[in-house]
């Protein structure tokens, strides 16, 4: 399968699909950066008031633009990639062009998906620790990914995380994720998370091949059946 087109490629492998990506890109970059700015500065009260009007200035003068809302607006012109494309931009755990993503990164050797995270002060939990909620989010991208290494790829039946010992903050976490079964449309898997050589959580997941295959989501969903939101919202 074209990288470019799976929706299971991985960031860390597959260049922005455009100039267009390749920007929004660069400006995700900057809203990540002042996130973590913001969770870990403390300017005087004024200053943050006057910082507060140019962001909303910004946002405002950004909202101005053609709006697309929800990855099949974004594919229907044809002009911003496939869908598999534009998921790999706004996946909020991997996607590059997506602020919330840390982002994932994952990539197959074998028969073992590897991939690895890394959570700024914005993840913190527990004191200088990844929120669990967080952990659980990354394993979810990163098992729904490593799915690559099987046949029948699906949707998240269930997802069970055991925390072992604290996630650390600032921290490149490796991740590695491995099939252990698969039966029918059902294909069961286990995924680790570690920071250096100690492992602070792991997962058994299983993820469902929906009845028409996974493709069928993307065929099924009609654009109207889409939520957007009401015109008067679309700034
Ligand atoms: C417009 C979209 C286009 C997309 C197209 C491109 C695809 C790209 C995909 C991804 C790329 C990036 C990667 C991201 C990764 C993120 C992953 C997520 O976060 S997924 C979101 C969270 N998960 C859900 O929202 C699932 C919601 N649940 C469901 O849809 C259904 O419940 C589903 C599909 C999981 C099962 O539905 P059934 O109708 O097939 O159910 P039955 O036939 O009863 O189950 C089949 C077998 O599975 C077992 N099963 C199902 N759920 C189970 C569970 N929770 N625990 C244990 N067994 C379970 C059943 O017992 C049954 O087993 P027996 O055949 O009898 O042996």
């Amino acid at each position: 399968m074209n990288e470019l087109k799976n929706p299971f490629a991985s960031e860390e492998i597959t260049p922005a699909f455009n100039d267009e990506w390749q920007a929004k890109r660069r400006v995700a970059a900057a809203v990540r950066l002042l996130t973590e700015v913001l969770v870990t500065s403390s300017p005087d009260t004024s200053k943050m008031h006057d910082i507060a009007e140019q962001l909303e200035t910004t946002a405002a003068d950004f909202a101005a633009s053609p709006r697309v809302y929800g990855r099949l607006d974004w594919i229907r012109s044809g002009e911003h990639g496939s869908y598999g494309q534009v998921s790999h931009e706004l996946n909020p755990l991997a996607g590059y062009s997506n602020p919330l993503a840390p982002p994932v990164t994952t990539r197959i050797e074998g028969d073992v998906a590897y991939g690895h995270c890394f959570c700024g002060w914005a993840y913190e939990g527990p004191p200088g620790s990844v929120h669990g909620g967080y952990v659980a989010a990354i394993f979810d991208q990163f098992m729904g990914f490593a799915q690559k290494l099987g046949k029948r790829p699906g949707m998240t039946g269930y997802l069970h995380v055991d925390y072992h010992q604290r996630t650390p903050l600032t921290t490149d976490l490796q991740l590695e994720a491995r099939i252990t079964s698969a039966e029918g449309r059902k294909t069961f898997m286990e995924g680790k998370m570690y920071a250096g050589d100690a492992l602070t959580a792991s997962c058994n997941a299983l993820f469902v091949e929906p009845r028409q295959g996974i493709y069928s989501l993307e065929a099924q969903a009609r654009p109207e059946e889409v939520f957007s939101p009401p015109a008067s919202d679309r700034g």
